[in-house]
């Protein structure tokens, strides 16, 4: 297969492969060679891998460094789209079809006819969509929602999640034949925090995409600092970790306590807004009396179990709450204090019964 060459930042010829997925640790080397053995054939492959560590990057890459680039690439987020809808949306419908349906609608599948779809959160797709998707898989034919026709399509197939669907599996609530179908090869995308030595070239890089911002230079405690980080929010993370110091901080260089600031937010903006909006949740068994104690700073009695899971919910809730009101209850910009996709938010604040409610 033919490697392209680009001009990198430095002058220095890079393939697109290196100029798309940054880092030079093993990590992402062994990354990229994957990616680049995949790319060559058409097996389904599964992507795993924590939030924001760059799942959908890597399917982009694997469809670009194949022979379907230049084909569509659509990316379908499968937690984000109604039970009810789902099926419309990749297989299309029929006029009159069902209430709403006034004109016949191509699906993902049709539309991207020759290309590849990415199917994000795929363990979150209902089981129902799941036999009908293990057809498509097996048959690489559809039926249009009010149609009877079966229609042969073309197209190759990757997933991602990062839940852990053995359990998905044991609780019955994944189908293990689908599982084997869509990860004919499993591919695991690394957490950021398994490949620190990524960073400063990660942040080089976002540094680059964000041209009309002055650039900040990091002091080496400062980025001692950041490479001690644990990144929950993974690449993500670091992103808007980039776009927070140069947005406040352009020009400047930043020792270790600008870098501690920034990489605590909330911490950082509370004291100066109000919460003008409040976020009401529904009993979830998490408010504040039934609270664990090590959510709110407090140590476990001695002996006493600590329940991870519980606390770790908790202290998620109060963040969400946080970054709600910080963001002025815009949705999209909490996501982005809490470093999580906008659906993702969404999916969390309807776990937790979290509503808007004007003050
Ligand atoms: N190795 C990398 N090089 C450059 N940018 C990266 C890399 N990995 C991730 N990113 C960037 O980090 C951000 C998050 O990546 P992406 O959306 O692909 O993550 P994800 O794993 O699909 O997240 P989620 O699980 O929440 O869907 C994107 O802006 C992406 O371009």
């Amino acid at each position: 297969m033919e490697t392209k060459m680009i001009e990198g930042g430095h002058n220095n010829a890079m393939t697109a492969l290196e100029a798309l997925i940054i880092g030079h640790s093993p990590a992402a080397q062994h990354l990229r060679e994957m990616i680049r053995r995949v790319a060559r054939s058409n097996a389904s492959v599964m992507l795993c891998g924590p939030s924001g560590s760059g799942k959908e990057l890597v399917a982009r890459a694997i469809h670009d460094e194949g022979v379907r680039s230049g084909k569509p690439f659509a990316a379908i987020n499968c937690g984000a789209i109604p039970g009810e809808l789902i099926e419309s949306e990749l297989f299309g419908h029929e006029k009159g079809s069902f209430t709403g349906a006034t004109a016949r609608r191509l699906g993902h599948f049709e539309a991207s006819e020759g290309g590849t779809i990415f199917l994000d959160e795929i363990g979150d797709m209902r089981f129902d969509m799941q036999v009908k998707l293990l057809r498509v898989l097996e048959d690489r034919t559809i039926v249009r929602v009010g149609s009877s026709e079966v229609r042969g399509v073309d197209v190759r197939v990757i997933s991602a999640t990062h839940q852990d669907l053995d359990s998905a599996i044991a609780d019955g609530k994944f189908r293990e034949d689908l599982f084997f179908r869509l990860g004919v090869v499993v591919l695991q995308v690394p957490s950021l925090a398994s490949r620190v030595e990524d960073i400063p070239a990660l942040i080089r890089h976002f540094q680059r995409k964000m041209p009309g911002e002055a650039k900040c230079r990091f002091e080496d405690a400062a980025m001692a600092l950041l490479m001690q980080h644990r990144w929950p929010g993974n690449v993500r993370e670091l992103r808007n970790f980039v776009e927070r110091a140069s947005v406040l901080h352009g020009g400047e260089t930043l020792g270790a306590d600008d870098v501690a600031m920034l990489l605590n937010p909330t911490a950082a903006f509370a004291p100066r807004y109000a919460a003008p909006i409040s976020f009401v949740p529904t009993p979830t068994g998490l408010e504040e009396s039934a609270a664990p104690a090590a959510a709110h700073g407090k140590a476990p009695a001695p002996g006493r179990p600590i329940d991870l899971k519980r606390e770790i919910e908790t202290i998620e809730l109060e963040q969400i709450h946080v970054a709600l009101d910080l963001a002025d209850g815009i949705i999209s910009e909490a996501a982005r204090l809490l470093t999580l996709k906008r659906t993702t938010l969404i999916e969390k604040m309807r776990k937790y019964g979290v509503h808007q409610q004007a003050a």
